[in-house]
């Protein structure tokens, strides 16, 4: 959406507990853990698909030899890139040493890649420069084992410049201002910081400078170095970090903003943003996949020990609902049903839109992630026809003939694949420069099943920009001349920016504030817009506390259905010559289908940390003043 860099990313770790002989034993490859990893990623590229990035650290390996690697790529398909890479280098080693195959310590010793801790990484870059410098994991290098640190990291801070400045305070001279070394550099701070004051004990207690590393290794406190580290972070994060000596952790916000889950048996440890990768991967039911809980960190040392513990109190829990509605794979058993609830809570609006014809109705979905609510929509939907049919039976019983029965009977709702995706991509996460072409293409529409008496309901996740409707799916559906298009939004109206990871940073780009404006307009109350500039000015050197969201002034005096319209009347512009409805979820119904996840800010305005309003408030007066900048 603008010209910075920021994150909405999937992470997996791996700690494998055995040395690598018992995995060659058992699985046949001491590899294991790298080709576990290539699967946690892939089952996660729908997370990102702008860069992938792969690290793995070699426990116990003598001094003189490589035990960190680190693999990224910016390519086309970069998780596949990255693994082309990794297995390429592999087979050449088997190819040159055939004395390697069933040598596990020479596997160990002489192959990159191969290690008992692996962090994995894909990333979305919904904007800025996608330079595989920006892809994680990051490196913070040293000859000292335990101050190599690695990050890679699902996260979003609203206040990256001030963490910047506190960077500066603490005497650093930072070489970028890009949120990931700030963290980065925090953490690395804290991290020396921790490894001097050891060093001070053990020399206390006799130790020469050798025999001071173990005892460092063995005595870092990694909650610690994140408490401290972490104290003034503002955003929604899953941190995922490792050390060179082995200890690794993972780190999730205070107000579970961002997803975290974890599992653990006497082979491994591995953490992901999306419980099915782990259910998947590592065949396991549901239930022994947990969720990591918001301000807590997992921490494994070195030995295979491991520690949930909390960093940072814990805020009101707030987890992003549009993770459940969008962004996460919709083969997590809550997931899928929380789609199909949001599916089945908005039928009563949409029959309404239909007024009750479900004789002459068609429904359909626009692909891929709304499939599932499509499911829950069509449950609805025949709940109601039963209903109907009921109606019609008993209201007819006393001339009800087998014939009239049977008609009755072949009612049925009528459901047909409209929309057609060309190609297995999220628009949505694709940079800003590419996307309006590229929706305008990736669609496609079926001809020759919906009638100039039908309603076309198609049901779509979500609208935010509403470029998918307007630059695509609009026209084409036009095309097949139905009385009616009713276009469903499985979520609410987006009015405000988020700042924690699904990156809407600009106000004026989302087509629900777009409605409001120009039903200001229309009223002749627009005189509110300037009014709002002036309170959010008046804000800007207030404390984040303090700050209040003053936008949310601009939609007050409208209700949802006013707003619905007005957007609906922006996407079909010109020359659509179907009626075109346009509903959309309540947010209490949403908070009804998603019950875990009631971070709902895009829709309401009420953000889950104070730098959101902070964030708002900036955003607002970018729009005012026509200023391009991010808000963040
Ligand atoms: O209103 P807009 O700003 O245009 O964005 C909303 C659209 O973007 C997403 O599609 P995407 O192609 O990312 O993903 P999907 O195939 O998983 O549905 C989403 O499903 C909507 O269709």
């Amino acid at each position: 959406m603008s010209d910075a860099l920021k994150h909405e990313c999937g992470i997996a770790l791996v700690r494998l507990l055995k040395p690598l002989e018992y995995y060659k034993e058992k699985y046949g490859t001491a590899f294991y853990g790298v080709n576990k990893m290539y699967l946690m990623m892939e089952k996660q590229h729908n997370r990102g698909q702008d860069g992938a990035g792969f690290a793995s650290i070699k426990l116990d390996v003598s001094p003189g030899e490589r035990y960190i690697s680190r693999v990224r790529s910016n390519a086309a398909q970069p998780i596949q890139d990255i693994f082309a890479q990794i297995n390429e280098r592999i087979n050449l080693e088997f190819t040159n040493h055939p004395e390697y195959k069933d040598d596990v310590a020479a596997q160990k010793k002489n192959i990159p890649y191969i290690g008992e801790l692996l962090l994995g990484h894909v990333r979305y870059g919904t904007f800025g420069i996608n330079s595989v410098e920006n892809v994680h994991p990051f490196l913070r290098q040293n000859n000292w084992m335990h101050r190599n640190l690695i990050i890679a990291g699902n996260f979003n801070m609203t206040n990256t410049n001030e963490l910047f400045d506190n960077l500066i305070k603490l005497g650093m001279h930072p070489k970028e201002k890009a949120d990931t070394v700030t963290v980065m550099e925090k953490i690395g701070h804290f991290l020396d910081d921790a490894v001097r004051k050891l060093y001070k004990k053990a020399k206390a207690k006799g130790f020469n400078k050798q025999e001071a590393s173990p005892y460092i290794a063995e005595h870092l406190n990694v909650a610690k170095i994140l408490r401290k580290s972490a104290a003034d972070w503002d955003g929604g994060y899953a941190m995922a970090g490792l050390l060179g000596h082995g200890d690794s952790f993972v780190l999730r916000d205070p107000a579970g903003i961002r997803p975290a889950y974890y599992y653990q048996d006497d082979e491994v440890i591995v953490v992901a943003s999306e419980r099915p990768a782990i259910q998947t991967v590592f065949n396991v039911p549901f239930e022994e996949v947990k969720e990591l809980d918001p301000g807590h960190a997992l921490i494994i040392k070195k030995d295979g020990s491991m520690k949930l513990t909390e960093i940072l109190a814990p805020l009101e829990r707030r987890s992003c609902s549009f993770e459940r509605i969008y962004f996460s794979r919709g083969s997590d058993a809550e997931i899928y049903q929380e789609r199909k609830m949001l599916g089945r809570l908005i039928m009563p609006k949409i029959l309404k839109a239909i007024n009750f014809d479900t004789e002459n109705s068609v429904f359909s979905f626009i692909p891929n992630t709304a499939e599932t609510s499509f499911y829950g929509m069509l449950e609805a939907a025949q709940d109601e026809l039963n209903k109907q049919k009921n109606e019609a039976i008993l209201n007819e019983k006393e001339r009800l003939t087998p014939e009239r029965l049977q008609q009755i009977q072949a009612h049925k709702i009528r459901t047909e694949k409209i929309a057609i995706k060309d190609v297995k991509l999220r628009t949505f996460i694709t940079d800003d420069s590419s996307r309006d072409d590229l929706v305008a293409h990736v669609y496609d529409v079926t001809y020759g099943v919906v009638r100039p008496e039908d309603n076309l309901v198609i049901i779509d996740d979500s609208i935010v920009r509403g470029t998918t409707l307007k630059k695509s799916i609009l026209k084409m559906l036009d095309r097949l001349h139905p009385k009616q298009i009713v276009v469903v939004s499985s979520a609410p109206q987006i009015r405000y920016p988020d700042c924690y990871g699904i990156d809407m940073a600009r106000l004026e780009h989302l087509v629900a504030f777009q409605a409001a404006l120009e039903l200001h307009k229309d009223r002749g109350t627009y005189s509110i817009v300037e009014e709002i500039y002036h309170k959010c000015k008046e804000q800007v050197a207030m404390e984040d506390v303090s700050v209040i969201n003053h936008v949310k002034k601009l939609y007050a005096p409208f209700t949802d259905e006013e707003i619905s319209d007005k957007i609906a009347e922006i996407i079909s512009g010109e020359g659509i010559e179907a009626k075109v409805k346009l509903i959309f979820q309540s947010v209490d119904d949403l908070h009804k289908a998603c019950p875990k996840n009631l971070g709902d800010w895009y829709f309401t305005g009420n953000y889950p940390t104070a730098g959101g309003n902070r964030v708002v408030n900036r955003a607002y007066i970018n729009f005012y003043e026509g200023n391009p900048e991010r808000a963040y």
